[in-house]
């Protein structure tokens, strides 16, 4: 890795209970890449992103996350990071009772003291560099599946984050609207250079999308092959690797 590291994740062991889930995880994230965690389900995907953006405790091992160490740092610095950072999750989580242009001000209002004038223009911003303008004023049950994953990520670049993280941003949309959200994904990574870390199960947005793919195994709870999805496709000799990258009867690199 040529540059300093935006994200490490040195020796994670996590796990919920006595169930461990992961064992001595360690990986390292470039500023600008866009790395996308993959494996079966009940790997850990979830988990290790939980971790990632401070949400879980680990059971061993440490996270530095733009230079905030997060098991150990001050709940102020963990704050600031907080307005760094921004977590596009799997059902949009947007607050039914609030219009789309309240959920997007959401972190603008709780993280800067800015005037009134100023949120309403940054939220329209945002909500048009997500090609939704004009939605300020409707309710999310108003918009369809993609266009609440939009609004998500319209919130969850609010503050212009150096770091976004998604879970499964494709869960629940039809093929072409989850192309189109890979799109967007893609022209904001290389507008802005915003880190992206994704978690998926999404084959074609790994192959349209991902710098770096990371494989996650439940069994042997740790990373079992790493690379560019090509790397992946072609090389790798691990028979669950080989057989993701390679199912029966798809070709997804197209
Ligand atoms: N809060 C929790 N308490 C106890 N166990 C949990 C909790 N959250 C997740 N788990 C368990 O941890 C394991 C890993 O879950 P995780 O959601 O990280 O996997 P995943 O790879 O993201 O799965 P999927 O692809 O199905 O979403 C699973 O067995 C899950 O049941």
């Amino acid at each position: 890795m040529d540059q300093e590291p935006i994200i490490s994740v040195r020796n994670l062991t996590a796990g919920y209970g006595d169930v461990r889930i992961l064992e001595d995880v360690s990986l390292e994230v470039s500023p600008g890449e866009i790395l996308m965690i993959v494996g079966g389900s009940g790997c850990g995907k979830s988990t290790l992103l939980k971790h990632m953006i401070g949400q879980l405790p680990p059971i061993n091992g440490e996270i530095l996350v733009d230079g905030c160490r997060l098991n150990t740092c001050s709940t102020s610095e963990y704050h600031d990071l907080l307005k760094r950072i921004g977590v596009l999750y799997q059902g949009s989580a947007l607050l039914s009772s609030l219009t789309v242009g309240q959920n997007v001000a959401l972190p603008i209002l709780e993280h800067t003291d800015l005037p009134k004038d100023a949120v309403d223009s940054l939220v329209r911003i945002k909500l048009a560099m997500v090609y939704l303008d004009g939605t300020e004023n409707l309710l999310p049950s108003e918009l369809s599946g993609g266009m609440k994953k939009r609004a998500g990520l319209a919130r969850a670049m609010a503050l212009n984050p150096k770091i976004l993280f998604f879970d499964e941003p494709s869960a629940g949309l039809d093929p072409i609207t989850s192309s189109e959200l890979d799109r967007l994904i893609l022209q904001l990574n290389k507008i802005f250079k915003t880190t992206m870390v994704v978690v998926t199960h999404e084959l074609r947005s790994i192959f349209s999308v991902a710098q770096r793919v990371i494989v996650l195994d439940k069994e042997t709870r740790g990373i079992i092959a790493q690379g560019t999805p090509m790397d992946l496709k072609n090389n790798n000799a691990h028979p669950l690797v080989r057989d993701f990258f390679n199912p029966p009867g798809q070709d997804v690199c197209d």
